[in-house]
């Protein structure tokens, strides 16, 4: 199914517009799971399970799993996610960038390796550097516009020409040039709701990926009003952190269900 008819599925059926990052950090885990050698499998897919019927997605952090030479266990973890949540689209947070030969194996790495949905992708190379992901028309492709780190503004900030600002240019430049199959989606921070604003007036109801509440203390109310779409929806919210060590003992899967139930309704109360 195309990433973004399974999205706008979720979105309606789950009542939500949250997204869980999982971003395992083994030195967090529950005291019970330290020393098992599928540690990171068990930790995220019992997240997984506790979650699924909250969530419009799950986005998966490569980085996390490869440092941790855990690739084998985020492959069975999107895997798991497809079997036991079919309903459930997965981003791959791979932020991936580089000339189109090399951006065609990330993108056989993501889509056909680890069967994600979407993947998050850096579009300063350009188009030819994004193409790759793009012919895969029915898979997602996040572009990276105003991200959720005070350094975002170093370079996103800066003037292309008449007043335009660089993460303008590519919100512009993604909806109106790159998103001919309807698979493109744009990252904005949640720290950042006036620029939310800007980019939603520039692209229509082009869904976001929107991180940067919890641990990194974006304003949900501020980011919903800001970012949402004509129908009260159009946004995945992420939270990662703040979700997956809400507790840290062997009850860490209710605590991030309690967590991620208070943050969806949290978020629904200002569509
Ligand atoms: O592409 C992303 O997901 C992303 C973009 C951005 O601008 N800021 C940002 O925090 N992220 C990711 O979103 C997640 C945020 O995690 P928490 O701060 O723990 O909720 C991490 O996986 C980041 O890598």
């Amino acid at each position: 199914m195309h990433f973004m008819t399974a999205l706008r599925a979720a979105w309606r059926t789950r009542n939500s517009l949250l997204c869980v990052g999982l971003d395992p950090d083994p030195t967090r885990f529950p005291a019970h799971l330290h020393g098992q050698p599928d540690a990171i499998f068990r930790f995220c897919s019992a997240i997984v399970d506790a979650t699924a019927d909250l969530v419009c997605c799950f986005k998966p952090q490569i980085a996390y799993f490869a440092a941790q030479r855990a690739e084998d266990q985020l492959e069975a973890l999107i895997a798991h996610i497809h079997a036991r949540h079919p309903d459930t689209p997965v981003i791959l947070d791979a932020k991936r960038g580089d000339i189109g030969s090399t951006a065609g194996q990330y993108a056989v790495e993501a889509f056909e390796r680890f069967g994600a949905d979407a993947i998050t992708v850096n579009p300063y190379m350009g188009r030819d550097s994004v193409e790759p992901y793009l012919d895969y028309a029915d898979k997602g492709v996040i572009l990276l516009c105003r991200t959720s780190n005070p350094g975002g503004s170093d370079l996103q900030f800066l003037d292309v020409g008449g007043g335009e600002r660089l993460f303008e240019r590519v919100a512009r430049l993604v909806a109106d040039e790159w998103n001919a199959s309807g698979n493109c989606s744009l990252v904005v921070g949640a720290t950042f709701p006036a620029e939310i604003a800007r980019v939603r007036e520039l692209v229509g109801d082009m869904p976001l990926l929107v991180p940067g509440i919890g641990a990194q203390g974006g304003d949900i109310a501020a980011t919903v009003q800001a970012g949402r779409s004509a129908d009260g929806s159009g946004l995945m919210i992420n939270s990662s952190r703040a979700i997956l060590y809400a507790g840290a003992d062997h009850d860490f899967a209710a605590a991030a269900r309690r967590a991620a139930l208070d943050t969806r309704d949290a978020i629904n109360r200002h569509r």
